[in-house]
């Protein structure tokens, strides 16, 4: 169909500045995107003005898709299915940073597809596999499926399916900061759901986590918590990439896979004074190592796990310095010190957190402890502690030459 069709009142254009807009968000934020281009939308519930509404166009009982990358499709998609790749895309890691198109099997079609009469779920599997192939040339083998239950987990009906799906238009930061809910209340236009994770971290932990714990010392019992993504945007990103031993050298499949760091921000309107919780928990970082990094075989290199601990307090120390209001202009904080205790093997291609603890501030030098542990807190591999000092940037140039 001709663009100027298409793009009659400018709809296309006002697409693709929604588009842009929430890439943009996500590079600010630190956090990933999916894009999702469906066809016209058919079946109920019909919430748009437009002929499909106004015809009740149903869109027969096939709910199989077609997926492919970019705009090249043409056709109508259920807003059920559409709603359900939404859910998926939040579920699955290889839909970040995606963009895709969407629309109804039709026999003809050359690409992925369903037949007739399958379920919503079943086709969304399909569908997962093929971005993933067709923008990352990610391996062929990825395998997903989803059921009705978790479904449910997240929408109450099926009209809270479609709320998920138009709220993700509205604010992407909605759907782009929750957590895969362990408990969720009914998704509700922009009413934050309960999250209760229980300080585990899911494999596709997004943008910001939410929770809460008891405060025996607190007024009410409880803090309220989040972990909110660092932005790697906030520090000089090609010197990063170059230099930086983890973002640099020791990054890529089989080194580094992951570390992406969180601060934890403790909240609690009503009673500001108990926001401080001893020790204080500064960040999380949520890490993948590859099998490239062993001293024994198959077990990561003590070296490598200190590095990752030293790293993680660094960031801890960012931290500290928005929290306290520490200011640090012309200083630099440096390594003193750095103890650690190895207590289990961590082993190669494992996924872990680092907690990094302040633990106290003593003029120029902070202490801080770290455990690196398995993602629901049951395994300790490491534990360590450290004293980080202050110091003047000129004196250490001083020190180099
Ligand atoms: C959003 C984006 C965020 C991005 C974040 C990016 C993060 C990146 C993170 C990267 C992270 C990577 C981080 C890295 O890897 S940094 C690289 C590794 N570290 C270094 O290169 C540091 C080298 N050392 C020095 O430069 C000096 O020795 C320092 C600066 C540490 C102290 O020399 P300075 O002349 O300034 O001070 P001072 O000697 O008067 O000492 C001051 C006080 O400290 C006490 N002391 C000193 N040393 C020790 C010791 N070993 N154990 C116990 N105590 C010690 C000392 O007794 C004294 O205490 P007090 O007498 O006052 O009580």
């Amino acid at each position: 169909m001709p663009f100027l069709i298409l793009n009659l009142f400018g709809v296309l254009d006002a697409k693709r500045s929604g588009e842009d807009a929430v890439k943009s968000y996500a590079m600010n934020s630190g956090c990933s995107y999916s894009i999702i281009r469906p066809g016209r939308l058919v079946g109920g519930p019909y919430t748009n003005l437009d002929l499909a509404t106004l015809f009740q166009v149903e869109g027969g009982a096939s709910n199989g898709v077609t997926v492919q990358s970019g705009d090249a499709l043409l056709g109508d998609c259920k807003r059920d299915v559409c709603a359900e790749a939404v859910l998926q895309c939040l579920e699955n890691r290889e839909c970040e940073d995606v963009v895709f198109s969407m629309h109804r099997f039709r026999a003809s079609s050359a690409t992925a597809s369903m037949t007739a009469g399958v379920s919503a779920a079943a086709a969304a599997a399909i569908f997962l596999s093929y971005p993933a192939r067709m923008e990352r040339d990610h391996h062929h083998d990825v395998q997903y499926s989803i059921s009705r239950e978790t479904i449910q987990q997240h929408t109450t009906s099926n009209n809270n399916i479609m709320t998920a799906w138009s709220s993700s238009l509205l604010d992407s930061n909605y759907w782009l900061r929750s957590n895969i809910p362990t408990k969720c209340e009914a998704v509700n236009n922009k009413k934050m759901d309960t999250v209760n994770n229980n300080k585990t971290f899911a494999s596709n932990t997004p943008a910001t986590v939410y929770g809460e714990e008891e405060e025996s010392n607190s007024a009410n019992g409880r803090i309220n918590y989040y972990y909110k993504r660092m932005n790697p945007n906030d520090v000089d990103r090609t010197s990063l990439m170059e230099s930086h031993a983890i973002f640099g050298p020791l990054w890529g499949e089989g080194l580094i896979e992951r570390y992406h760091v969180y601060k934890r921000i403790n909240t609690n309107n009503e009673h500001p004074q108990i926001v401080l919780q001893s020790p204080r928990e500064l960040t999380v970082v949520d890490l993948k190592v590859g099998k490239k990094l062993n001293g024994h075989d198959g077990i990561i290199h003590g070296g490598i796990i200190s590095l990752l601990f030293d790293e993680a307090m660094g960031w801890a120390y960012e931290c500290l310095q928005q929290q306290d209001q520490i200011d640090s202009s012309g200083m630099i904080i440096v390594t003193a010190n750095l103890t650690v205790n190895f207590r289990a093997p961590f082993l190669a291609g494992s996924e872990a957190v680092i907690r990094v603890y302040h633990n106290e501030t003593k003029g120029r030098k902070i202490y801080f402890s770290a455990r690196l542990e398995s993602k629901d807190g049951r395994v300790v591999f490491a534990e360590a502690s450290s004293l980080f000092v202050l110091a003047r940037k000129d004196k250490l140039r001083m020190k180099e030459r």
